[in-house]
């Protein structure tokens, strides 16, 4: 082959090349662009998630138990329970009534009582009201009362018999009672939603339990762990998840399943009150699109005293709570307590904790608990 027709061959080679790459590159710039992202009539429901779909599911519910305990009958706990109580509170009623039995109540005798009844938390309004009721009993000349009468009595009268203590766990119109449990954490929120659950079964209720104290992933496991031991159904979230959500969807199971009460623990930390106002807000608007929230309960620490009372004054202002759960009763000689909750935030106390037990939570009687106050 000549030079020359080796010089035409390369030439149409690369001509060749060259009318391929531009008519390519014509061809792909003239590709349509893709469409915007516009609004679509028609949505298209996703298949529903299995279980392989997501490794872990926002809500589970837990599987039922392999064995199931019995709880303590209601009537049987109490008489228990008045025992410890008395244990407890004894020592505050024995000292009254050693003052109260002196042969002279003098000025400074009434001052010593007037000491007593402070030291056991009962507030200095209350205080004074049963020193004003034992005075102008006891001044009595002849026959004076018996001191033991006198003083049972007027403690009765501060403690309120009057004051409505039933529990709201049923609901209206073929829907669960639905209970939400708040108070500053560590008071025993979630010990009392499981011991509360145990008095509802042995009552023979059905009953869901919400972990919406999502805050705490331990508290959700031990929410669990109570609620397995009475085959009681525990609707939980991932940790982290929306306490609302979790309340929701406790509900709608609740609602779904036809139970009779669904009891909800919640975190509710007391960093501010907006902050605990938005999140308790939240959690009780959504369970209402479900059903009526029928009874709000504050955990109070009766260790804690007055200061545990500023802070759940905090949570009675931001939610409308219904009656008191006073714990750790078992552990306090200041019983009195129950007087200055009840007088701070106008509402009853409606259960008592009395020990780490499954079963010391106990309904509060006025009565009985005077009578072990006197021991
Ligand atoms: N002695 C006694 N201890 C109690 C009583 N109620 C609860 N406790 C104990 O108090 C501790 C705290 O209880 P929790 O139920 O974990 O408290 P909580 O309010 O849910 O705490 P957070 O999840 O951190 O908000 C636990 O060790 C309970 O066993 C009671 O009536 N008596």
């Amino acid at each position: 082959m000549s030079a020359l027709a080796l010089l035409i061959l390369i030439i149409a080679v690369v001509a060749v090349l060259l009318v391929g790459t531009v008519v390519g590159f014509l061809v792909r710039g003239r590709k349509p662009a893709p469409l915007p992202n516009t609004h679509t009539d028609v949505i298209v429901t996703p298949p529903p998630a299995t279980d392989a779909d997501t490794d872990a599911p926002p809500v589970e519910v837990s599987a039922p138990p392999a064995t199931i305990e019995r709880p303590e009958p209601t009537a049987t706990r109490l008489v228990r329970l008045r025992q410890r109580l008395a244990g407890a509170q004894g020592g505050f009623g024995r000292g009254l009534l050693a003052l109260l039995s002196r042969d002279r109540l003098d000025e400074d005798t009434w001052e010593s009582i007037e000491d007593v009844l402070l030291t056991a938390d009962l507030g200095v309004q209350p205080t004074q009201q049963v020193v004003e009721g034992l005075r102008t009993r006891l001044r009595v000349e002849g026959r004076p009362e018996d001191a033991r009468t006198a003083l049972r009595e007027e403690l009765v009268k501060i403690v309120d018999p009057s004051m409505d203590r039933r529990l709201q766990v049923s609901g209206a119109d073929g829907k669960p009672g639905v209970v939400l449990v708040v108070g500053v954490n560590g008071t025993g929120k979630t010990t009392t939603v499981g011991k509360l659950a145990r008095i509802l079964v042995a009552e023979d209720r059905r009953v869901t339990l919400g972990a919406a104290d999502t805050f705490r992933a331990a508290a959700v496991d031990q929410l669990a762990t109570w609620g397995d031991r009475v085959g009681v159904e525990v609707v939980r979230g991932a940790e982290a998840t929306d306490p609302a959500s979790v309340a929701f969807d406790a509900v709608k199971h609740g609602v779904d399943d036809g139970v009779d009460t669904v009891i909800i623990d919640t975190a509710g930390r007391l960093q501010n009150k907006a902050g605990l106002m938005d999140e308790l807000g939240k959690v009780k608007r959504v369970i209402e699109k479900q059903a009526p929230v029928t009874e709000v309960l504050l955990v109070i620490d009766a260790t804690t005293g007055q200061n545990g009372l500023i802070q759940a004054r905090v949570f009675s202002e931001v939610v409308d709570v219904t009656g008191v759960v006073l714990t750790k009763l078992d552990g306090s000689a200041k019983g009195g307590i129950v007087v200055s909750v009840q007088r701070e935030l106008g509402v009853p106390v409606k259960l008592v904790g009395l020990g780490e037990g499954p079963d010391d939570l106990a309904p509060f009687d006025a009565e009985a608990f005077v009578d072990a106050l006197l021991g």
